[in-house]
């Protein structure tokens, strides 16, 4: 016996990430699928690179073929379809190329978010030395917003981030590549905020929350830059969704939980506990 049919259900917003797999389930695409989880939107993935990794340090990691990332990024986008884009981790320049030239087939109707994830948190490589070109002048022209930590501005520009007037100029700097937004994180500048500089070069947003003690913060900026995807697949305006997502990230930093011997988790569903 079939059901009848019901009324047309409504469609949660389609994000889209696109990173590497974290095993230890805080951070990367793992983190990524959390966040949308919790926010109410439909996850999905594109797989990069598989890495082994823990609360402890990245023990090994393995970019996929270009073949491979392609052809999850054509099953999603043919039949599903995608709302808003992240991308994360991209291990490699060919891989960075790859996910550029997927990126321009999309069209610009459709955001993206580009976290240019480089070293995780205990300092392990993420990315190829050689791939900061192919990342400077391929994916962030095509960046809605670009979410660098202040290691992260620090490679793409040159300048060494040490405080506020830094990070605007960083900003700057960053905003000469092509990316309609960027947001310089200062989660990593001592003092009690952490204060991130949103800008489109016409104007500055200041967000700045009470720095928690807490040393549980793996998978930090994944939960953040997946955060304002989600909002922005909804339909929010940049400065909107950025606020609504350091909200979120902020309330996972104060539940971040001892998971492992190291740096523990994020908790991705705190609003929900
Ligand atoms: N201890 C903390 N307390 C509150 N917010 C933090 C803390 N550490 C980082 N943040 C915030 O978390 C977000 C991610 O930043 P950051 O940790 O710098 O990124 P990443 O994970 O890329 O290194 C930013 O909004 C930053 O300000
Ligand atoms: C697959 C993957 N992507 C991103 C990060 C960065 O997260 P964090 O800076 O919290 O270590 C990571 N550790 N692993």
């Amino acid at each position: 016996m079939s059901n009848p049919p019901g009324p047309p259900r409504a469609v949660p917003p389609r994000v889209l990430s696109v990173a590497g797999s974290d095993c230890g389930g805080g951070a990367g695409l793992q983190g990524d699928l959390k966040t949308a989880a919790a926010l109410g939107a439909y996850g999905m993935s594109v797989v990069t690179a598989v890495t082994a990794q823990n609360s402890q340090g990245v023990h090994g990691s393995w970019p996929l073929p270009a073949e491979a990332v392609r052809a999850q990024f054509r099953a999603v986008t043919d039949d599903i379809g995608v709302d808003a884009v992240k991308t994360g981790m991209l291990a490699s320049a060919e891989l960075a190329g790859t996910v550029a030239d997927l990126l321009a087939g999309l069209g610009d109707r459709v955001p993206v978010v580009v976290d240019p994830v480089g070293v995780s948190k205990h300092g392990d490589p993420l990315l190829a030395p050689d791939a900061l070109r192919t990342l400077r002048e391929r994916l962030l022209p095509r960046a809605t917003v670009l979410t660098p930590n202040l290691d992260e501005a620090g490679w793409l520009t040159g300048v060494r981030v040490t405080g506020e007037d830094g990070m605007r100029e960083a900003a700057a700097a960053l905003l000469a590549y092509g990316p309609r937004w960027v947001l310089v994180k200062g989660g990593h500048l001592p003092g009690g905020a952490a204060a991130d500089l949103l800008t489109d070069g016409t104007g500055e947003h200041w967000f700045r929350a009470a720095r928690h003690p807490n040393r549980h913060t793996h998978g930090t900026g994944c939960a953040l830059a997946t955060a304002i995807a989600v909002q922005l697949a909804r339909g929010a305006a940049v400065p909107a969704a950025v606020g609504s997502a350091k909200r979120y990230v902020t309330g996972a930093i104060a539940a971040g939980f001892p998971l492992g011997g190291g740096i523990g988790p994020v908790d991705h569903g705190w609003r929900s506990r």
